[in-house]
């Protein structure tokens, strides 16, 4: 489907909503009033970005000091775009207001944490998951059970309290925990995708499932060298030698 389809289409979508208000100033105002709602909302979820981000570097800093390494490499939190919710609102046939969207869309705040091992990624998972405060909604374990293209990556949508000045919102966080591998795949297969318009050619397909099963094995061999040099149980690691 291409760009000026997709806008069509919204367009459709948002008149077929106002459809009731005659009046095109009516049919106005109710599009500003959703765009107006649902900026608030965009701010609930940066706010659920933040808490789980400050969840994972908490946890970051005092597995550091325990251990003397770090098992997160990087940490990227983003929000979705307006264009890309309702590019997923017309996929999935979900309508354009503020309830289906939050109803359906649970990947608007997204945080992709990447691990050095694969032992880490679960680790990760397993501190987030457990904090009182926050409730898995959701897990796909695409490392246990890969993608058919080979895509691997351990997913979960958490809930989180986010406390405002008059009442709590409950915001729904997507995390990617992944290895540096599985990282490197997913980056490069993303980029292939989009150049081919999710259409890739059958050799091109052949390559990323095979590159998949290289950088599976690469995360194996890394784990093997890593049990190598495991923390010991006196809370000190031999990774700093
Ligand atoms: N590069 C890459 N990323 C993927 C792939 N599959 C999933 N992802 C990422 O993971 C997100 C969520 O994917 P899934 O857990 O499969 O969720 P889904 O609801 O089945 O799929 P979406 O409609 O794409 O969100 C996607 O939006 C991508 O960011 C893949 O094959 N390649
Ligand atoms: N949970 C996440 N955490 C961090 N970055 C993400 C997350 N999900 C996607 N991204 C990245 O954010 C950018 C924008 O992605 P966007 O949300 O528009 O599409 P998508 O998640 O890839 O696809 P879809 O809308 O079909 O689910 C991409 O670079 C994508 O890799």
């Amino acid at each position: 489907m291409d760009d000026q389809t997709d806008v069509a289409r919204l367009q459709g979508m948002l008149l077929e909503q106002f459809r009731e208000e005659a009046d095109a100033e009516q049919q106005l105002v109710q599009i500003r009033t959703l765009m107006a709602d649902l900026r608030k909302l965009f701010l609930y979820y940066e706010f659920g970005i933040e808490e789980v981000s400050t969840k994972i570097e908490i946890l970051r800093k005092e597995f550091e000091q325990i251990h003397d390494y770090s098992p997160i490499e990087h940490v990227r939190g983003r929000l979705k775009s307006h264009e890309s919710v309702f590019r997923k609102a017309l996929k999935c046939g979900c309508a354009l207001t503020v309830d289906s969207i939050r109803g359906e869309i649970t990947d608007i705040a997204g945080i992709r944490i990447t691990c050095s091992f694969v032992s880490d990624v679960y680790w990760m998972a397993e501190m987030l998951s457990k904090q009182p405060d926050v409730t898995v909604l959701q897990t796909k374990d695409y490392i246990a059970e890969p993608k058919e293209n080979g895509y691997r990556s351990l997913h979960l949508i958490v809930q989180i309290p986010v406390f405002l000045s008059t009442h709590t919102e409950y915001v729904p966080v997507e995390l990617q925990i992944r290895t540096i591998a599985m990282d490197f795949w997913a980056s490069i297969e993303h980029k292939l995708r989009y150049k081919y318009d999710s259409e890739l050619p059958e050799h091109l397909a052949e390559q990323i499932s095979d590159s998949a099963r290289v950088a599976a094995e690469l995360d194996q061999r890394m784990g093997l060298l890593r049990d190598e040099v495991r923390p010991s149980p006196n809370g000190g690691s031999d990774l700093r030698h």
